[in-house]
């Protein structure tokens, strides 16, 4: 099969889908690959070192127009979409809930579209998105402290405290990966940390992992008001696969703030979890002000700390991506249980539920359609 492999051309994304391993793994399997000249720059991986793998550079259009499957990082912008054709297997994050124009330009291509964030495990977990949460979930924290330093706008206000003066008080709302690895770097620099989740096994394994440095509580409108009062840093990591996020945070709790604190809406991905989060910003131009809070609400957080993220997402993709080349699209599909789950768009179609309903398009079960 031949693969292609686009240079990611989203705000500050230096992320790559493939590295130079994923390359030689291709190449050793009988497949053709086309990497986009500089593709990996951002990421550490020159062009030579994918050509000593076994690699082709090319043009973007190559990349795109010579390939059966190309693997990407983000969702395809409008410069992109013309490149979609009904042969083509596209294999990436696609996050369509909130995103009605690249799904309508999937579903008008006729092109197969697998989206990484809803690949799923029959224990429900997420493989494909559980190493980029690692990383948001990091970095939200590291990126709270820095815009609650005054110079950058906030409250001045240490994380951790020191002795003598109370830590910040940092509220996690949605306890699954991006929320543990926040509550886990919060707790290391220090703060009060509050997780909140709807699921109350994950709180009992958040408060077996962490024990009582840890403040879990159900979450529902009325703990969520109690809790982000008087909150410095509030992280937004709510998850409802491939749905749109639940907006369970209000205007007013994020009145009941302190002035001067940050919110980073990590979820912003699928919609955003917050009310007052009314836009996606860019790593170019990372937040705005409302109510007197900091917003955050980038979408490729990852992309910030590409040489992390390229080579922890690559080592989940990339035996995915060797099953679709070596079998086909269809048998693939067919034969992975999880892979199919990642089916959103195939055949003009809607084939996840919750990206149907979302969008209030016709859903299409993906059994009716292979
Ligand atoms: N902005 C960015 O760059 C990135 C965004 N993300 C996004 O972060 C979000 C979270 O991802 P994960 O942690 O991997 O998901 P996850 O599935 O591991 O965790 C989501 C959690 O939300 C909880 N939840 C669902 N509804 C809730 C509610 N009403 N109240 C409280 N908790 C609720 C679930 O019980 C679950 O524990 C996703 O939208 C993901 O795509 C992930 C990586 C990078
Ligand atoms: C999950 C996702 O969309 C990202 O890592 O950018």
């Amino acid at each position: 099969m031949k693969v292609g492999i686009p240079k990611e051309i989203k705000d500050n994304e230096n992320r790559v889908a493939i590295t130079p391993a994923g390359v030689h793994a291709l190449v050793q399997a009988g497949h053709q690959v086309f990497v986009e000249t500089m593709a990996g720059a951002g990421s550490g991986f020159e062009d030579e070192v994918y050509q000593q793998s076994g690699a082709t550079i090319v043009s973007a259009e190559d990349a795109w127009n010579q390939s059966d499957l190309v693997l990407k990082v983000k969702e395809p912008l409008p410069a992109e979409y013309g490149f979609f054709r009904s042969d083509l297997t596209l294999f990436t994050y696609l996050h369509l809930a909130p995103e009605p124009e690249l799904t309508k330009a999937l579903l008008d291509s006729g092109i197969t579209a697998i989206a990484y964030e809803t690949v799923q495990l029959p224990d429900r977990s997420l493989p494909l998105l559980t190493p980029m949460s690692e990383v948001a979930g990091r970095m939200s924290i590291q990126i709270g402290a820095h815009y609650l330093e005054k110079a950058h706008g906030g409250r001045g206000e240490l994380l951790g405290g020191v002795p003598g003066v109370p830590p910040a008080r940092v509220v996690i709302v949605g306890g699954g990966i991006v929320g543990t690895n926040a509550a886990r770097i919060a707790m290391g620099m220090g703060a009060d940390v509050t997780i909140l989740d709807s699921n109350a096994n994950r709180l009992r394994y958040l408060d077996d992992v962490f024990g009582s440095r840890l403040r879990t509580v159900m979450s529902n409108a009325y703990n969520l008001l109690q809790h982000i009062e008087g909150c410095d840093l509030l992280v937004g990591s709510v998850l409802i696969p491939g749905a749109r996020a639940p907006k369970i945070v209000t205007a007013e709790m994020v009145q009941g703030m302190n002035p001067g604190g940050v919110i980073v809406d990590v979820a912003i991905d699928q919609g955003g979890s917050i009310e007052t989060i009314d836009r996606i910003t860019t790593h170019s131009n990372p937040t705005y002000e409302k109510f007197g809070v900091i917003h955050y609400s980038v979408a490729n957080m990852p992309g910030a700390v590409p040489r992390t993220s390229t080579l922890a997402l690559t080592n989940v993709t990339i035996p995915y991506a060797l099953q679709l080349a070596n079998q086909g699209t269809g048998a693939a599909i067919a034969n992975n249980q999880a892979l199919a789950k990642g089916v959103n768009v195939i055949q003009g179609k809607v084939t996840y539920e919750a990206v149907a309903t979302g969008l209030n398009l016709p859903y299409t079960p993906l059994a009716e359609v292979i």
